[in-house]
């Protein structure tokens, strides 16, 4: 054989390799390479298929074989939460199979009782940091992943969250409503409908910014001649619709982070002069500080901060400071505007429903009126009725993933190792067939039953456990005051909103596909008013 022609022969240094060797290696180094390439890619396929802790489970096999499979669906299609549910049907073993594989290291459980297993404060399933640490700067509520973190954060800002300080914003609330309620009925009178989503927007972001730091941020009296589509919406639009490539590949972030500022203000106008205005009170704050008076009133947000910090010698970092803030907005925002929405949708649809909630609200006018948040939260189908939205609308669509604690857990039969990414998507629960039976009716009375204190158990749509949503003192009151005085107030049609408007994207917080709207008929506290909004 000709070794000097046979391309397996090792060559020395480069300069005594023969020119027409060298050439044949370089016409072959892309084939290598790909050959490399499949090898590689064919182990892995291998391992993470047949090999991995996780083969037993059943799910489909590009999900164990690639985050892809997860990827795409989260980021192209509408959401792999849709999948889940009926994923434990077809991978079945005689019954449903209450564990399925659905990424190379994830498993979702569709048996409601493992729920206050995984989502409980005495338990050891935390948050996984590999996933949360895209959603924004290290040290920020939604970005902390560990327990004992976790728990100085909230030691610190839980004062802003408690139930009295939810209470005391209800004149708040008050003066908030009454401006919103009287752009709704303006539209009304101009015979013009009105997308009522935004407007709870702007309430909810209102009365977040208020609840953090006792001033509103003025959404509601800034637009309501754009249809209530303010600047500071669009660009969270923006920014949310970027939610799961930046989870996926954090990497976005860091891009993102780097734009010239006249990219983001032309990108993301509303976010600009958020931080902005967020700077001036940092600003203020800092000063107050530095000259030993803290502003008057009751502590705020970064009044918290700026003690906390400087009592552990810790920078301040404005930055992560406003990306934190702004998780709180937008949580607010768009959570509880999205329930509202639904239940307006709901109850719209619903002729025998809202005539049971209109009578009882009919009987309570002088206190809704006075907006007493305290006498509206006591009413008893009222009450059946935010049960209700909160269980029907899956506010928090996405998959909620923790860790498995570290010797593992049983579940059905199946091993889940410790370190494993394992999830439930709030609908095992809230459509489960036992607990709530006809579960994709709107039925309130559910909660008013004799067993309707047992019920509570699965009134789960602010999660349970340690990261248990932190605001839903706030939530209720908005949720509450915001029907009762909207139901009571005016006699209301849905505008143009179908049940395709309805269906959601999961975009990590519930995307509408349409939007929801709806035309005043008539404004019944108009004639009885004699300050006039008729
Ligand atoms: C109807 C309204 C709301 C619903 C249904 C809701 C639901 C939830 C749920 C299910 C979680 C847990 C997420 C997880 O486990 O990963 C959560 C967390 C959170 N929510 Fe809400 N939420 C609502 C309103 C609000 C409001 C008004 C705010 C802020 C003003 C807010 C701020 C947050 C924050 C900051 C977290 C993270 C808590 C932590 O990790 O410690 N939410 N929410």
């Amino acid at each position: 054989m000709d070794v000097i022609n046979s391309t397996w022969v090792f060559p020395g240094p480069c300069d005594e390799v023969l020119p027409e060797m060298r050439g044949n290696t370089m016409d072959r180094a892309p084939g290598l390479l790909l050959g490399a390439i499949s090898l590689y890619l064919f182990c892995k396929y291998t391992k993470r298929v047949y090999f991995h802790p996780l083969s037993g489970i059943p799910g489909p096999t590009l999900a164990a074989a690639t985050h892809l499979y997860e990827a795409y669906h989260n980021i192209i299609g509408e959401g792999l939460f849709k999948k889940y549910i009926p994923m434990h049907k077809r991978y079945t073993r005689g019954s449903d199979s209450p564990v399925v594989r659905i990424g190379t290291n994830h498993v979702h459980i569709g048996d409601p009782n493992y729920y206050h297993t995984i989502y409980n404060t005495g338990m050891d399933y935390h948050k996984d940091h590999e996933l949360y640490k895209g959603l924004g700067v290290d040290g920020s509520i939604l970005t902390i992943t560990d327990p004992a973190e976790h728990k100085q954060y909230r030691s610190i800002v839980s004062p802003l969250f408690s139930k009295q300080a939810a209470d005391n914003e209800g004149p708040t609330l008050s003066l908030v409503l009454d401006k919103a309620m009287e752009s709704v009925a303006r539209q009304g009178r101009e015979n013009r409908p009105t997308v009522i989503q935004r407007v709870y927007r702007a309430i909810a972001a209102d009365m977040a910014s208020h609840l953090l730091f006792g001033r509103s941020l003025g959404l509601i009296e800034s637009s309501p001649d754009a249809d209530h589509y303010h600047s500071f919406m669009r660009s969270i639009d923006r920014f949310t619709a970027i939610t799961w490539p930046r989870l996926y590949y954090p990497v976005i972030n860091w891009i993102i982070d780097s734009f010239p500022t006249f990219v983001v203000d032309k990108l993301q106008p509303g976010l600009r002069s958020l931080q902005e205005l967020f700077e001036g009170w940092l600003n203020e704050t800092i000063a107050a500080h530095d000259l030993g008076k803290p502003i008057e009133g009751r502590s705020t947000y970064f009044d918290l901060m700026v003690t906390a910090r400087r009592k552990r010698g810790e920078d301040l970092r404005p930055e992560q400071l406003f990306d934190d803030l702004l998780n709180y907005i937008i949580a607010g925002m768009e959570a509880t505007s999205y329930v509202l929405s639904f239940g307006t949708y709901a109850l719209l649809r619903n002729p025998r429903v809202k005539a049971k909630l209109e009578a009882e609200l009919v009987e309570a006018q002088p206190f809704i009126r006075d907006l007493d948040h305290r006498k509206i939260m006591a009413l008893p189908y009222l009450t059946a009725v935010v049960k209700e939205c909160l269980r029907l609308s899956n506010t928090v669509p996405g998959f909620l993933p923790r860790r498995v604690p570290k010797n593992g857990v049983d579940i059905g039969g199946y091993h889940i190792p410790g370190g494993t990414r394992i999830s439930m998507v709030h609908p095992v629960v809230e459509l489960n067939e036992e607990i709530f039976p006809s579960p994709n009716e709107f039925l309130p009375e559910r909660w008013m039953g004799s067993d309707s204190q047992d019920l509570e158990k699965w009134n789960v749509a602010f999660s349970r456990g340690r990261r248990q949503c932190i605001a839903k003192n706030l939530a209720y009151l908005m949720l509450y005051s915001i029907l009762a005085v909207q139901f009571s107030r005016f006699d209301m049609e849905l505008f143009e909103t179908t049940p395709k408007d309805m269906e959601i994207v999961d975009q990590f917080a519930p995307i509408l596909k349409g939007v929801v709207k709806i035309k005043v008929n008539k404004d019944r506290w108009a004639a009885s008013n004699p300050s006039g909004v008729a």
